[in-house]
């Protein structure tokens, strides 16, 4: 079976984007977009092996982006993109190569099978689409206008047989084309096109970026979790509920501080994302949660999500107690909930009840809360 090696390049410097971490680090939706790029191909059944050539000194920030992936050893590029193409080309083995942006992560399966299918008769093959603006020279006067039936716009990945590849670079000599599609023509290799898609979009702006954000938005679905959660009164108060510390004469028994109210909301979370309950993640019986505050169990459910990539929408939790009443500490719990999760307030509620002094809690012997969590995810 040919080798088929995806090639990520990520050795830019990201200067039209601006801020202060290279754009393929940055996290898209909860996920660097190297990995996205890297993840498009590794999923591909058809791709034997992906790559990645990234900037002199960027080794620790290209391993905390990719994670897992399995990308093999790390190439050095160099300060033009075809440096880092040239210096992947080295590294890699024989076969087929497609040389990918890392600035392009949603790369569609469809179009790898067009590019490998196209390459059996061509000596390359590239993603284009057509332009739809009309299509002028000149800077601040237009200078005549160009056929754009004539004009295509050329994506990646783009695919060729390594050997034809590498002799392409070595005959274009010292010059900095801005693809490759151009170094194999400059070599007059025959590079055929296949039909692109807008998802391959690079993004170079930050606008580009602030769009890329907004379609996987599009893209996510709405869950739903819910939380239950109850300690008994056991000794000398306070009560430390929704974060917050309440005077009481009796205090409520648990291994952390036994916040009902952020136990709840965490198992919530959790269950909005299908992640397990709290104890799977802070089992009681470890010292090391004795006594804890509970804002870090909330904190940990809510990276989790946002880890992969999810929104947090609201959260509404009811509070089932005789005393203390909660209704003038409302605010303060909402205010403080609202602080954990870096929500808006009104993304925050807190209700409370009793009941009628009927079962436990109408005998005062403990506190119940139960809480709903709506978040999005990546689909
Ligand atoms: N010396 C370089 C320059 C670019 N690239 C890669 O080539 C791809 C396309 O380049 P672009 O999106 O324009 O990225 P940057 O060069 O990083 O952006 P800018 O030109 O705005 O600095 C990117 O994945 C980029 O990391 C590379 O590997 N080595
Ligand atoms: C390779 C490329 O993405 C094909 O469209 C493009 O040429 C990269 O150009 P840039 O100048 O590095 O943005």
């Amino acid at each position: 079976m040919t080798q088929v090696t995806a090639l990520i390049v990520a050795a830019g410097s990201g200067t039209r984007m601006g801020g202060e971490t290279p754009k393929q680090y940055r996290p898209l939706a909860g996920k660097a977009l190297l990995a996205h790029a890297c993840e498009a191909l590794l999923s591909h059944p058809r791709i034997t092996a992906v790559r990645v050539v990234i900037g002199g000194g960027q080794e620790e920030l290209a391993r905390k982006a990719l994670g897992s992936l399995d990308v093999g050893e790390l190439i050095i590029g160099g300060r033009e993109r075809a440096d880092s193409v040239r210096a992947g080309l080295a590294a890699i083995d024989d076969g087929i190569v497609l040389v990918h942006d890392a600035a392009r992560p949603f790369c569609p399966p469809e179009v790898v099978d067009r590019l490998l299918d196209a390459l059996e008769s061509a000596d390359g093959a590239v993603p284009v689409l057509a332009v739809a603006d009309t299509l002028a020279k000149g800077d601040r006067e237009l200078r005549g206008t160009v056929n754009r039936n004539q004009m295509l716009r050329v994506q990646t990945p783009q695919a060729f047989h390594i050997e034809d590849l590498r002799f392409a670079y070595d005959e274009a000599g010292s010059g900095a084309p801005t693809d490759e599609s151009s170094v194999m023509q400059h070599a007059g290799l025959k590079v055929v096109t296949v039909a692109g898609d807008e998802d391959l979009h690079k993004l170079t702006t930050a606008r580009d970026w602030e769009r890329a954000e907004m379609m996987l938005q599009a893209r996510m679905i709405s869950r739903s979790g819910t939380g239950f959660d109850v300690h008994a009164f056991d000794g000398p108060g306070p009560v430390i509920m929704g974060g917050i510390t309440i005077d009481h004469p009796q205090g409520l028994a648990g291994h952390s501080d036994a916040d009902v109210v952020l136990h709840a909301i965490t198992d919530a979370l959790l269950g909005a994302a299908a992640l397990g309950d709290i104890g799977q993640h802070f089992p009681p019986s470890d010292p090391q949660w004795k006594g804890a505050a509970s804002d870090r169990f909330l904190i940990h459910a809510a990276d989790l999500i946002r880890a992969k990539g999810g929104i947090i929408d609201h959260v509404d939790c009811t509070v089932i107690c005789e005393a203390p009443k909660v209704g003038p500490h409302r605010a303060a719990i909402q205010a403080r909930v609202a602080e954990i999760l870096g929500l808006a307030i009104e993304r925050v509620s807190i209700k409370a009840t009793t009941t009628e002094q009927l079962g436990f809690t109408g005998r005062r012997e403990g506190i119940a809360a139960q809480a709903i969590a709506t978040v999005r995810l990546p689909d």
